[in-house]
């Protein structure tokens, strides 16, 4: 992409109204804009970033064997009110009426909806074990939007859901998520802790929350830090086997959010120069909730012996908006954004130090020729701003690598790579910076 064709409104000053770094960082960046309290636009730097994530999350999803759908964003109130929901749910559900007076909501969640669909196929357990999923827009009318993308009204989500004959064989895909979930936040260079949570408005008696260290998190957490250093499960995990032994393994270390943190046990189960007690940021929340929804919505599935029993279910959240804001408020310095290279918008940053030095356009030219041609994502700033500013701007928007090309150093046969996460740099040949790079 050549920057002078791209549409990357960076913004020169903090803009007063972001009070954490992500939600600054991301206005400036020229990533999103506020179109209403907590509702914002996508604009292409940032949309690129929402896309890898979401990809991230389905590839991740379909490993576990999740089947991915797409479900509405507007539910009939109706189906609500076989929950239960309609009234319980309170002023966060954005209640619609359409021409024909008939009452709508825009969907905060899909437990119900997923349920019908079930009900209206599933008859027998053969048809079990079933976990579906999709990636989609919700609403809730927050009553303190802040933060940006971390807490909008409008905002995407990956819901899964899972349909069982019994309790146990409900975990074992509550087991697969767990899994799942370990994989998808780690392939995105974080590092989210499964805490056992409260259910809340979804229900059910089993929950973790998948919490992101932060300073500037909503969530009090406590852990023992060895919790950092678990093994994530390889792409090779098998989700037909015993999932239990990794599910034990990490949740036998102490994490707990405030709203569960037993004291006494933390005081006597980590050594104290174990005990971390920060803040977090909540990017992703499963359940377990038994019939609850079953039940209600009589969504019944004939068991081995030919009699009729409400499924078990669970669902399965990711904050995949959430996630932009989580991603860089972990992973940032004074001078921007440091993208992992997995979400990144592009893979590399070519700066052309002086725009109309044909030697300097010619090598440009040819490096990002080389490099598209080979697959790789390349932002081009072929602008005719100073270097100054087009380092400043590559800092800003955190492009995972960033190539330098100047007069001087072309006479050499020179070109400077700079490793944006830790500031390394080197200098090479042009050849080598492409195959350092593919
Ligand atoms: N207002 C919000 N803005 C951005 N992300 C949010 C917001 N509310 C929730 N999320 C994200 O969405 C994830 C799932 O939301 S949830 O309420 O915990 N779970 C559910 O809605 C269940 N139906 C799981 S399918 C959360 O872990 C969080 O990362």
């Amino acid at each position: 992409m050549r920057l002078s064709r791209f549409f990357l409104p960076i913004l020169k000053e903090n803009p007063k109204e972001a009070e954490i770094v992500s939600h600054r960082l991301m206005l400036r960046a020229g990533m999103i804009r506020q179109e209403a309290a907590g509702i914002y636009a996508w604009l292409p730097l940032g949309f690129r970033v929402l896309k890898k994530i979401e990809q991230i999350v389905r590839e991740e999803q379909d490993r576990s064997g999740a089947l991915e759908l797409l479900m509405p964003t507007l539910q009939l109130a109706d189906l609500w009110r076989e929950s239960g929901r309609y009234d319980a749910y309170g002023p966060e559900m954005l209640r619609i009426a359409d021409r024909h007076k008939r009452e709508l909501l825009y969907g905060p969640t899909n437990e119900e909806m997923i349920t019908e669909i079930f009900r209206a196929y599933v008859k027998s357990y053969k048809n079990l074990p079933l976990n579906l999923y999709h990636i989609q827009w919700k609403f809730r009318d927050e009553q303190r939007p802040r933060f940006g993308v971390m807490r909008g009204r409008e905002f995407l989500m990956k819901d899964a859901y899972s349909f069982d004959l019994n309790e146990a064989a409900a975990r074992v895909a509550y087991n697969k998520m767990f899994v799942a979930y370990l994989r998808t936040f780690a392939r995105m260079g974080l590092k989210a802790i499964p805490m056992r949570a409260e259910t809340g408005p979804i229900g059910g008696d089993l929950s973790h929350e998948f919490i992101v260290l932060a300073e500037t998190g909503e969530s009090g957490v406590f852990i023992n830090r060895d919790v950092l250093d678990l093994p994530v499960p390889g792409e090779d995990v098998d989700y037909d086997s015993d999932l239990t032994p990794i599910i034990k393994q990490w949740t036998s270390v102490y994490a707990a959010t405030e709203d569960v943190h037993d004291a006494a046990r933390f005081e006597q189960e980590v050594p104290a120069d174990k005990r971390v007690n920060t803040r977090g940021i909540e990017v992703g929340q499963i359940f377990y909730f038994g019939t609850k929804y079953s039940d209600a919505m009589k969504a019944l599935v004939a068991g081995p012996d030919g009699v009729d029993v409400p499924i078990h279910g669970g669902s399965y959240g990711v904050g995949v908006s959430r996630l932009l804001g989580a991603i860089i408020e972990a992973c940032h310095d004074d001078a921007g954004i440091k993208w992992p290279e997995a979400v990144a918008p592009f893979r590399v940053s070519i700066l052309n130090l002086k725009q109309g030095d044909a030697a300097v356009d010619a090598a440009c030219e040819k490096l990002y020729a080389e490099l598209t041609a080979k697959g790789v994502d390349v932002l081009y700033d072929d602008t005719d701003q100073r270097a100054g500013a087009k380092f400043a701007a590559a800092d800003l928007i955190g492009i995972p690598w960033q190539i330098m090309i100047g007069p001087k150093g072309l006479a050499e046969g020179k070109v400077e790579i700079k490793k944006r996460s830790d500031g390394s740099r080197e200098t090479m040949s042009p050849a080598d910076a492409v195959a350092r790079l593919v």
